[in-house]
């Protein structure tokens, strides 16, 4: 197969404050979140004056991946769509249309398998091609890539730097605690060809980050930014509460990483630099946020390569990746289905 272009495919996020209940209402069209809850998260991005890092976070990173293909004679035009915000994935794939373009991989800004950050992806993609019409590109995701050596080394000097900031008196009492955006406990039984996917990825990308940065130190997998009705199960425990009870089993310190995300994005700088950190606060624990990938070259360079690969299938498999978990490629028609939409 040979591709004519590349499409950065992400989240979104608003960039004014008048955008920020209109982004909220296309996150959450159908999906059960109640008014409480959003009137919350709202009150996450004012606080940031209604400005999400993520678009400037993914407009640096096509700037680094432009770049990177340039050094590396990669000819290719690179695009962005978002799920959720401007510029909107449809609205690109109707420029690619009109650019002439037949053929393009897309790059997702999510690293694991599962509905929200994967098959949705790939819904978002079948949708915007559908407005766009007949004439629309066909548009192939890239492989997840949980635990290729572009996203997992970047972390792992991540975790690495930040628990050098940390009191090395305390290193017998320090904790490591991954974490990763939270999903409903049915979204993660269903996620993969057999299920438990999104969890298995996160545990083996949590076992190679610790191993690479910190052999010494005792780690845990936790989750963050829970979201939906409060009847609905969604996997725990939360950051917040095992942060609480870590601090009652007698650790002083904390490195918190957060290896489900590619860029310090609101979830991160609110939820992890805000919240996590002022509980670690009030329970007198030592806290530090090691960072995400972001335009880290390793990481530009992955996709660079993610993006070879497929130009080029015969010659690169098997794969790289660190992990033992089997590469997945392609989704089979049941795996990752949509939670049921609610009214
Ligand atoms: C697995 C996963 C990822 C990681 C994969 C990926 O990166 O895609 C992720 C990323 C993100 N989630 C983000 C923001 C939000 N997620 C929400 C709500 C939800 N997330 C969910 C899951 C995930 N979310 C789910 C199951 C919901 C419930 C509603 C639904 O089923 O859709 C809501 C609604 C309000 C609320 O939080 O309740 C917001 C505002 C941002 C942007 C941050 C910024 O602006 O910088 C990013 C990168
Ligand atoms: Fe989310």
């Amino acid at each position: 197969m040979s591709y004519e272009a590349v499409v950065l495919v992400s989240f979104g996020g608003p960039e004014r404050p008048e955008d920020v209940l209109p982004f909220l209402a296309n996150v959450t069209r159908g999906r059960g979140v109640p008014p409480e809850r959003l009137a919350e998260v709202a009150e996450h991005y004012q606080h940031f004056g209604g400005v999400s890092p993520i678009n400037q976070q993914n407009r640096d990173l096509l700037a680094a991946l432009g770049a990177d293909f340039a050094a590396n004679g990669l000819d290719l035009p690179i695009y962005w769509g978002n799920r959720n915000w401007h510029p909107m994935l449809a609205d690109t794939v109707g420029r690619m249309r009109d650019d002439g373009v037949r053929s393009a991989l897309a790059f997702v800004t999510s690293a694991y398998g599962g509905y929200s950050s994967c098959r949705q992806y790939q819904e978002d993609i079948a949708a915007a091609r559908a407005a766009v019409g007949a004439d629309a590109p066909v548009i192939d995701k890239i492989r997840q890539f949980w635990d290729h050596p572009g996203f997992v080394e970047p972390h792992a000097d991540a975790v690495r730097h930040a628990a050098a900031t940390l009191d090395p008196a305390r290193r017998s009492t320090t904790r490591l605690v991954f974490t990763a955006h939270s999903i409903p406990t049915s979204m993660a039984a269903t996620a993969g060809p057999t299920g438990g996917r999104y969890e298995a990825q996160l545990r083996e990308t949590a076992r190679l980050v610790a191993a690479a940065a910190a052999p010494d130190l005792p780690y845990d997998l936790v989750w963050q930014s829970r979201s939906g009705p409060p009847q609905v199960p969604w996997l725990e425990p939360d950051v917040n509460d095992h942060l609480t009870a870590l601090a009652a089993d007698g650790v002083t310190s904390v490195v918190v990483s957060p290896i489900g995300f590619v860029s310090d994005h609101l979830e991160v700088v609110w939820d992890l630099d805000n919240e996590a950190a002022d509980t670690a606060k009030r329970l007198g624990l030592d806290f530090v946020r090691a960072g995400t990938p972001g335009t880290d070259p390793r990481f530009v360079s992955m996709i660079r390569e993610l993006v070879t690969e497929r130009l080029n299938p015969a010659d690169t498999r098997p794969q790289p990746g660190l992990g033992s978990l089997p590469v997945w490629d392609t989704c089979p028609a049941d795996c990752c289905p949509p939670p049921r939409r609610r009214p």
